[in-house]
């Protein structure tokens, strides 16, 4: 497997665009797929993990062709026309894909039986299989939570009114989804909001979906059995690879890199209000509308960062983002603690464990809490000299790619391949900005 090491260079300095949002992209396909008629998606992010919804998606009978970089023509089956497939279907990395496939299949009449690679198997699916159950889905899963697992979906479909019992978008899609099919309304209520790109897509789509406030409760109704229309769909660039740069370019002095065309989803900004908190300087122009999202240019110029022990900000809103903010602190000087993070502990990888790892091997003094972590920033440049075990999670892997260009001995990431799922260029684009990165084959 691929090694990286990571080691101080130059300034970052440029304008790039980073790749098209995972989870917009993930819908595009999952929806286009079940619209009548033929839609046209652009800024497709052509990783593994969305590459793996692709191929689902043609093995469940929908059509789907690449006609060049990032753009991809879909010709659907209508919503309650997927089949099933004639194979097991491998999900590799994405929790994504799995369970909102899930939440597609329970309301049709089809079997699907999925796998995953190392990481994927160890993850969670009950919070996915419970509510499905009541649909009246039948799964078969090792030790009753776990891929592979076959799904059965129902011909008599119940609609569920569901409060989702962790801030999670793939368990609240997961339903909604399989509310498509379903006759009635399908109800989802969320205490904590968390990115809401199927809501969006779906109204865009011609959905009869409405949210509402209800005491503090998020309340998301859909009517099921829409006439889902087809789209043409741009997908925004993705803040959660950008934030990898908004990291790199705050930490190393000098630096001054503009982002083209990310999406600024109020759900998703959660890394530009924490990093502001700790004094990065970051400036958002030209803001816009794309597909239903808002987008934006974002300017970040490199500042000196401090810790921060009581981040005001929500977790769901940049979840996926804890691992390269920790980096982030442990450049900044003084301590930060960040806790209400337990989600984290069933990404790809134990995000806190494994993260608390790479930093203790990078000489970084850390304290990991049963939801949280804290860590000591060396207000500077970090001792290095580590191998970090990345566990197949892209973003441990990028996340010390990024510490890396403020050690005084080299990082070391034991596989980059993992990259490939979320950001194929992203070793390309650091390095084009300035970054000194190596991949070892
Ligand atoms: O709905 C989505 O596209 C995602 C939701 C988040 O997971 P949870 O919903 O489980 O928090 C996030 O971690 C993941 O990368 C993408
Ligand atoms: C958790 C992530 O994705 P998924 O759940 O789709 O594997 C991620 O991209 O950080």
């Amino acid at each position: 497997m691929p090694s990286l090491v990571s080691l101080p260079k130059n300034p970052l300095i440029g304008t790039v665009k980073v790749p098209g949002d995972k989870s917009v992209s993930h819908r595009s396909l999952m929806l286009s797929a079940l619209a009548v008629g033929e839609s046209r998606i652009t800024g497709l992010l052509e990783g593994e993990d969305v590459l793996a919804t692709a191929h689902a998606m043609r093995a469940m009978g929908a059509t789907l062709n690449r006609v060049d970089d990032g753009e991809w023509v879909v010709n659907g089956v209508g919503v309650g026309g997927l089949m099933s497939p004639d194979d097991i279907i491998d999900m590799g990395n994405s929790g994504t894909s799995t369970r909102l496939l899930m939440g597609l299949i329970a309301s049709h009449a089809i079997t699907v039986t999925m796998t995953g690679d190392a990481s994927l198997r160890s993850r969670p699916m009950g919070r996915v299989i419970d509510p499905l159950s009541e649909v009246g889905a039948v799964f078969k899963a090792r030790d009753d939570k776990f891929l592979p697992l076959t799904v059965t979906g129902t011909d008599m479909p119940v609609p569920l009114d569901y409060t989702t019992p962790m801030a999670s978008a793939q368990v609240k899609s997961a339903v909604l989804l399989a509310g498509l099919n379903t006759p009635g309304i399908t109800t989802v209520r969320e205490k904590v909001a968390t990115r809401d790109h199927t809501e969006r897509m779906l109204k865009s789509m011609g959905a009869d979906i409405t949210v509402q406030d209800e005491d503090g409760i998020r309340v998301i109704r859909l009517v099921g059995q829409p006439e889902l229309c087809p789209v043409n769909l741009e997908v925004p660039g993705d803040i959660s690879s950008a934030a990898f740069l908004l990291v790199a370019a705050s930490i190393i002095p000098g630096s001054d890199v503009t982002l083209e065309n990310v999406g600024l989803n109020p759900l998703r900004t959660g890394i530009i209000e924490a990093l502001k908190a700790m004094g990065a300087s970051i400036s958002i122009h030209n803001e816009r509308e794309l597909g239903g999202e808002p987008v934006a240019d974002v300017q970040v110029i490199a500042a000196p960062l401090k810790g921060v022990v009581n981040l005001e900000v929500d977790p769901s809103t940049m979840i996926d983002e804890f691992p390269v903010l920790f980096c982030a602190a442990a450049v900044a000087s003084g301590v930060s603690r960040f806790t209400g993070l337990e989600e984290l502990r069933v990404k790809e990888s134990d995000r806190l464990a494994v993260m608390a790892a790479g930093l203790r091997a990078n000489g970084i003094k850390v304290t990991e809490l049963d939801d949280g972590i804290d860590i000591e920033g060396c207000g500077g440049f970090i001792p290095g000299g580590g191998t970090v075990q990345t566990h197949l999670d892209h973003r441990i892997a990028m996340s010390f790619a990024i510490l890396g260009q403020m050690a005084n001995k080299a990082v070391m990431v034991d596989d980059a391949s993992p990259i490939q799922t979320s950001f194929p260029a992203f070793v390309r684009l650091m390095t084009g900005l300035g970054a000194g990165l190596d991949v070892l084959e």
